[in-house]
């Protein structure tokens, strides 16, 4: 159990997750220092400590209390909690939230030359996976028997190498099926990367912090979705143009200096700017349209 003062938080050290959690960190204003191998990052401006571990260690470290936080795959979550439920095992761990990364599908697929006619045609085959519970559970929930075969990784290679006669797992592009000569038939579970806390209470201070991240996440993750738009209007059409920005309540009105006929239109858009929009907003006669990033956000 972490006694630590510092907040602790796991995360992947290499792989799909690992640059995208330390971005969304640093988004946050957590400044670490990761330096190449280290197992361990402490951040230099809050007390916070980063673990970086192999991701399926990542549910069993919260659940165990022995960090305070986790960012993980919710498929990697969920095949943990099964796997520890089936054990016999407590289960414990608060979601925080759910991330916008790490976005994929765990599917079941075959040879593109087999012919596929829902799960029943997996009846007695053989399937490969690294998630035999989620798989499990899906085939129990189909009323189909199969026999599962284990593999961790280069599961598409499975079927060529004459291991197994179907395959359950990750996709996402579906450009490394394709490249195996695979087609993706069946999608079990769809996944995103989650943030998720150690059930046990954490310290006033610790808390305090996890809250405060939290907001931040949420002010990362809402300007991500958001954009600052920026256009000239003429007068006479500023109704129809602005009606026609997505998500607009109050825009801001500018004067142009050197010309009475047009304003300048800024808004905040919960959403992008499609070009379809934007051609409809030049017929309007709108001009110097500019559709901006926008960093941190805090309503
Ligand atoms: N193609 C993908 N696109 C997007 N997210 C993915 C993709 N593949 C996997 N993920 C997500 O990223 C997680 C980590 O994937 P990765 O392939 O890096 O795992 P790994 O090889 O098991 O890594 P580790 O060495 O940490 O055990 C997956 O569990 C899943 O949640
Ligand atoms: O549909 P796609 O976009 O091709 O992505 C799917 C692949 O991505 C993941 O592996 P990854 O490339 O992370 O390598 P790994 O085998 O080391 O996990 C996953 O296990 C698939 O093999
Ligand atoms: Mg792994």
């Amino acid at each position: 159990m972490s006694t630590n003062k510092r907040l602790r938080i796991a995360m992947q050290k290499k792989g799909r997750l690992s640059d995208e959690s330390q971005e969304l960190l640093k988004q946050c204003g957590v400044k670490i220092n990761l330096q190449g191998q280290k197992l361990i990052a402490y951040a230099e401006n809050l007390p916070i400590d980063i673990l970086r571990v192999r991701d399926d260690d990542i549910p069993g470290l919260v659940f165990d209390g022995v960090v305070d936080l986790g960012i993980i795959g919710e498929n990697v979550l969920e095949e943990e909690e099964l796997t520890r439920t089936a054990a016999g095992d407590k289960v414990e761990y608060k979601m925080l939230r759910r991330l916008e990364f790490g976005g994929c599908r765990l599917s079941l697929a075959v040879d593109s030359d087999v012919e596929f006619d829902g799960p029943e045609s997996l009846r007695d085959c053989r399937i490969a996976t690294s998630y035999p519970q989620l798989l499990k559970r899906y085939m129990v929930e189909q009323g189909v028997p199969f026999k599962s075969i284990l593999l961790n990784g280069s599961v598409e290679v499975a079927p060529r190498a004459g291991l197994a006669d179907a395959i359950c797992d990750l996709v996402s592009s579906g450009a490394t099926l394709e490249a195996n000569g695979l087609k993706e038939v069946e999608v079990i579970y769809r996944s995103k990367a989650c943030l998720i806390q150690r059930k046990e209470p954490l310290s006033e201070e610790k808390q305090a912090l996890v809250d405060k991240i939290l907001t931040r996440i949420q002010g990362v993750q809402q300007a991500d979705e958001s954009k600052y738009i920026m256009l000239h209007a003429p007068k006479d059409k500023l109704e129809e143009i602005t009606a026609l920005l997505p998500g607009v309540e109050n825009p801001t009105i500018l004067p142009l200096a050197h010309d009475d006929t047009k304003v300048a239109v800024h808004v905040v858009s919960q959403e992008n700017l499609f070009w379809e929009t934007m051609e409809q907003l030049k017929e309007k006669g709108a001009s110097s349209v500019l559709v901006l990033p926008i960093e941190k956000m805090l309503a």
